[in-house]
């Protein structure tokens, strides 16, 4: 039986304007699950995610990372518990006007002191490394190019690198492919599930499409509603139940 490596309890999110985006998630995540989150636009999803590091600050539960609870951590604890974790968004965050190796660089940031990191000062070593991750994810080729002049999809490549550099335990993956063609969001998620089967990394995938869930995921969680509504293996995502997940209103548990 693999370890639990995150828990999450009674996960409430009420944003100020009294909307309830998360009303009572519980879930059990196991070392090295490739897990994607379906659900209609609004559902909770993203809520969600930026709940687990987060960026979005939970009402109340319980997210207990590594046997600690990341919403009761202070400020130093909670970034040391976010090397831990990867974050991949849909407009990629890279900074544009930097060369890719020094994006892929920035993975490393959380483990060196605030002044190293603001005058960029990584050592041949980490250089050789981050050169070495972008061959991983195809882009030796662009490393030295400013990442603004990168496609979308290969701008996510880059933004893969950043999250192997960073070697963390889980990666979080917003919409990843919401903004990319057909093709490119293939290969994106070609390298993602790769760097996650390579490294052993825990992830946690947003996704829209539910062809690409059920083609990657180990495991897929339908929110609606801000309540998980589905959770189990891609071969009990049967038509109905995903029907049901997107279906307007609010129907009985189908699990
Ligand atoms: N900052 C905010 N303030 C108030 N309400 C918010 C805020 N952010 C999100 N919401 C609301 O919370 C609910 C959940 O939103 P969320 O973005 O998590 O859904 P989602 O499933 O990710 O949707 P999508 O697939 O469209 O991105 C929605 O009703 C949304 O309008």
């Amino acid at each position: 039986m693999m370890e639990t490596i995150l828990e999450i309890r009674q996960l409430k999110k009420t944003y100020p304007d009294g909307t309830e985006a998360l009303k009572n998630i519980n879930l059990s995540i196991k070392r090295g699950e490739f897990i994607v989150i379906i659900g209609p636009s609004g559902a909770g999803k993203s809520t969600f995610l930026r709940s687990i590091n987060r960026l979005s600050e939970p009402t109340s539960g319980e997210i207990i990372f590594h046997g600690e609870d990341i919403v009761k951590a202070n400020r130093a604890k909670l970034r040391k518990m976010r090397r831990n974790i990867g974050m991949i968004f849909q407009g990629f965050n890279l900074v544009k006007r930097l060369p890719t190796v020094r994006n892929v660089l920035h993975g490393k940031l959380g483990y060196m002191s605030t002044w190293k990191g603001a005058l960029g000062l990584f050592n041949q070593e980490e250089v050789e490394e981050a050169l070495s991750i972008l061959e991983r994810v195809g882009l030796e080729d662009q490393a030295f190019k400013r990442a603004d002049e990168l496609s979308g999809g290969q701008q996510q490549r880059v933004a893969i690198a950043r999250a192997i550099n960073q070697s963390p335990s889980i990666i979080l993956a917003d919409e990843p492919i919401a903004s990319l063609d057909p093709n490119s969001s293939r290969v994106v998620m070609d390298y993602l599930q790769k760097a996650c089967q390579e490294e052993g990394f825990t992830t946690i995938v947003n996704l829209h499409q539910v062809d690409f869930a059920k083609e990657y995921a180990d495991r897929i969680v339908g929110i609606k509603n801000g309540e998980i509504y589905f959770d189990g293996p891609v071969k009990e995502l049967s038509d109905d139940v995903i029907q049901s997940i997107y279906a307007k209103g609010k129907e009985a548990m189908p699990v």
